[in-house]
């Protein structure tokens, strides 16, 4: 089969990351998509971190009532913080059968070149990029790159820091996250 990979902190999984892995399962190639559940980015801090488990019982709860969006806790037994290419490997050996691409936003990219063994990720998978604004810029080997490929689709001004900052100063944020989610947030009382 083919997998896209959508590596994420989601803390919390958002409408954007719903919208944008439900564009790629419709509009790819793809059989499914991945939403592989990071306990910890090496560019992260774990401050207002959330939990691994109930991370990933977020992302359960976006995804399943769709056919093609699977939660992954395949990071969870690896060594922290969790690069990228350590996952690959580790995927690989354990899917031979299954061909892996990426899903990122174009944050990641701008930053991509501080990544663990990038150019190892880039000769063996295909990256799918989603357009977000962000600070920074493209680096140049990146632009016209016949593994990296942009996808034509709106931009979602969204992210989890904005919703976590929202909910503690007590706004509601309900059409942010998928419904499902929402109810785990508030019945949990999380980011307050
Ligand atoms: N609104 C968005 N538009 C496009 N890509 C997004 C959007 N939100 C998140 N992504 C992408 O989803 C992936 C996982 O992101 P992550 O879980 O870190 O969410 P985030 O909203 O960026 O979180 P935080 O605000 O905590 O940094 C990354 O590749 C990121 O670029
Ligand atoms: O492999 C790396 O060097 C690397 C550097 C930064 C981020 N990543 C991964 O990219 C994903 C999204 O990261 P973030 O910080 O935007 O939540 C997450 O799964 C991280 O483990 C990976």
């Amino acid at each position: 089969m083919k997998i896209g990979l959508y590596f994420g902190t989601f803390n919390p999984i958002h409408v954007g990351h719903l919208t944008i892995a439900n564009h790629m399962a419709e509009h790819s190639d793809l059989d499914q998509v991945w939403f592989v559940v990071t306990p910890l980015s090496p560019f992260k801090k774990k401050s207002s971190l959330l939990d691994n488990h109930q991370r990933l019982e977020m992302v359960y709860r976006a995804t399943k009532d769709y056919n093609k969006l699977r939660p992954s806790d395949i990071e969870f037994g690896l060594k922290e913080p969790n690069y990228t290419i350590d996952t690959l490997t580790y995927l690989l050996e354990k899917f031979p059968e299954h061909e892996f691409s990426l899903l990122m936003g174009e944050d990641n990219l701008k930053s991509f070149h501080k990544w663990k063994n990038y150019e190892l990720i880039l000769e063996h998978h295909d990256i799918f990029v989603y357009p977000r604004i962000s600070s920074g810029t493209i680096e140049h080997r990146f632009k016209d790159h016949p593994k990296i490929h942009k996808i034509d689709s709106p931009i979602m001004e969204l992210s989890s820091t904005f919703i976590r900052s929202e909910i503690k100063a007590g706004k509601n944020i309900r059409p942010m996250l998928p419904e499902h989610v929402w109810e785990y947030v508030d019945e949990m009382n999380f980011y307050r």
